[in-house]
């Protein structure tokens, strides 16, 4: 069934698990999202960054999502994934989302906090809840010395004033991950995380975790982490098999012969994270 990220985030904040947020851009993505949830019957939030809205459209992406979360057994929200744009969080609203994220953690903390308690005030009017963003949780492919990831981290101290003075009902931290695929394995400042939680008690959010160690998840779910998101890790099943695909049968022809086997790749991956992540049997 179709329900808001907040139905879905406020039980993992309670029982102390994670949900996995991952994106789709288009039919097969979406397929092997919603059938790894019914097989794992995990709750699931299915998200579309501004790029995969460009890509699918708007109403075409949401009419894809709605309709197959509305059908399924386990409950499903349609995320907008880093809003950056004012007017593209609205046209999400307009269009039957579940949840946005209003991603202005580029602006100072005074103009993140009262854009995002904008969208904070119009979203949950809709019935819409909200995941905003506090510290930056940039690229691998980033050229920033250590010291500067650093100091992008999430301030515990500005995280509370934010989650008060915005009214958000998630909060994205930095804690150390990076989008895109890791050169070196990522440090996750675990104290920071930590502190965080115990300071603020909502549901955190955890970005760039594709190629994060398992043992540094279970540790992130373990102190308050409850939605994580996962891309990069997907795209790259979804290549995997298609290359191996295509060197094995130069003769295939049909995109159904070839995409609904990486399809099924792509769903083996998503189950693994639903069980690692705690949300497997929660629905
Ligand atoms: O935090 C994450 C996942 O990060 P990871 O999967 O790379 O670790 N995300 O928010 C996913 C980011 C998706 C970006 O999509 P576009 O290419 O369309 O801009
Ligand atoms: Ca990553
Ligand atoms: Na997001
Ligand atoms: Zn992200």
């Amino acid at each position: 069934m179709l329900v808001t990220g907040i139905e879905i985030l406020e039980k993992a904040h309670k029982e102390g698990y994670a949900v996995g947020a991952f994106n789709t851009s288009n039919l097969e993505i979406t397929q092997a999202i919603v059938e790894a949830a019914e097989e794992t019957k995990s709750p699931v939030i299915i998200q579309v960054s501004e790029g995969g809205l460009k890509y699918a459209g708007i109403e075409t992406i949401s009419a894809i999502v709605r309709t197959m979360a509305e059908k399924a057994s386990v409950p499903i929200a349609l995320h907008l994934d880093h809003g950056t744009d004012f007017n593209t969080v609205m046209k999400c609203l307009r269009n039957g989302w579940t949840s946005v994220m209003m991603d202005a953690s580029k602006l100072p903390l005074e103009e993140n906090i009262k854009v995002t308690k904008t969208v904070v005030q119009i979203a949950h009017g809709m019935g819409v809840s909200v995941e905003a963003e506090i510290g930056k949780i940039g690229g691998t492919e980033d050229n920033i010395t250590v010291d500067e990831r650093e100091a992008a981290m999430t301030d515990p101290e500005e995280a509370l004033k934010f989650a008060k003075e915005t009214g958000v009902d998630y909060l994205a931290i930095a804690i150390g991950t990076a989008h895109g695929p890791y050169k070196g394995e990522p440090k996750l400042d675990f104290d920071r995380l930590k502190k965080i939680k115990e300071m603020l008690n909502i549901p955190l959010v955890l970005h760039g975790a594709s190629g994060v160690p398992e043992e540094a998840i279970k540790k992130a779910v373990s102190l308050g982490i409850n939605k994580i998101n996962i891309d990069t890790d997907i795209r790259q099943a979804f290549a995997r098999r298609l290359r191996d695909l295509l060197e094995k049968d130069r003769e295939v022809y049909d995109p159904r012969k070839i995409l609904g086997p990486c399809k099924d790749a792509m769903k083996e991956v998503i189950k693994q994270k639903m069980i690692l992540f705690g949300a497997a049997g929660k629905a």
